[in-house]
């Protein structure tokens, strides 16, 4: 079965419902993709989950961008799986880089795997991020640091569950610089994660996960870096704001 393409948008921390009301109404001008080979989904701010759903095409789906780590309780301020299950919200991104890194947040690569056990076994699906430093690419550490990363997310895993997971192989270095990995980068991460599935997960869930790759992807690189045989798609930040995602996701026919 061939993967199908897959274009995530990540909206991290930003918006009001009236930009929010504004690039929507920009999204819904693009063309279906009901019948077309490639998904298309919206992470927003919780906050503005049933807002954006409610304007948003019917042709993408939505996310959200974190979820606690396991049953809720007394937990002040978190949302856990169950709720966003519950909210008919299909897709969880975790792991991403700033909530592994950023001082204030700082999650380990247990708490990133327990997170992603936890959502699937609740019925989400699960956007996995991972990706190395500067001084870790520049280490020649950065085969190690994501094999690790996916190492102990797979610890937790079900052969099965992998059919609710994409990839996202997030560059630090590359996330929100304008520094963008060459598809060669890309191709070359992208084919290692794909290896080390095949060797440690199996052969056939490596032949099937989508491999993302983000980091400053545009309109402009989009369609180079989807030309690569094991790009399976993007996560887009800053682009995901602008009419120009529309461009992006209509990288699949680069495909
Ligand atoms: O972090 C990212 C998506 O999750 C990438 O962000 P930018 O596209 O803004 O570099």
């Amino acid at each position: 079965m061939p993967r199908k393409f897959f274009v995530g948008g990540n909206w991290k921390c930003n918006g009001t419902r009236e930009s929010i009301s504004k690039i929507i109404e920009e999204f819904n001008k693009g063309p279906s993709v009901a019948d077309a080979d490639v998904e298309v989904v919206i992470g927003c701010p919780f906050v503005y989950a049933d807002y954006t759903r409610e304007k948003l095409r019917q042709d993408w789906a939505l996310s959200v961008q974190n979820c606690w780590i396991g049953k809720g309780g007394a937990f002040t301020g978190e949302i856990s799986a169950e709720m966003i299950k519950d909210a008919g919200i299909p897709w969880v991104i975790l792991g991403h880089s700033e909530r592994r890194h950023l001082p204030e947040l700082k999650e380990s690569d247990e708490t990133v795997a327990i997170k992603v056990a936890y959502a699937l076994a609740n019925g989400l699906k699960v956007m996995a991020c991972i990706g190395e430093l500067l001084e870790e690419r520049e280490g020649g550490q950065t085969q190690a640091v994501n094999e690790r990363q996916l190492k102990a997310i797979a610890a937790k895993l079900k052969e099965e569950d992998w059919k609710n997971v994409v990839i996202a192989y997030e560059p630090v270095w590359a996330i929100g610089t304008g520094k963008v990995a060459t598809p060669e980068q890309a191709q070359e991460v992208h084919e290692q994660v794909r290896a080390w599935v095949a060797s440690n997960v199996s052969p056939s869930v490596a032949a099937e996960v989508r491999i993302l790759y983000g980091g400053s992807v545009t309109a402009k690189n989009s369609a180079e870096l989807a030309g690569k045989p094991d790009v399976d798609g993007f996560l887009v930040g800053g682009a995901s704001l602008k009419p120009e995602f529309l461009d992006i996701v209509a990288a699949y026919k680069h495909k």
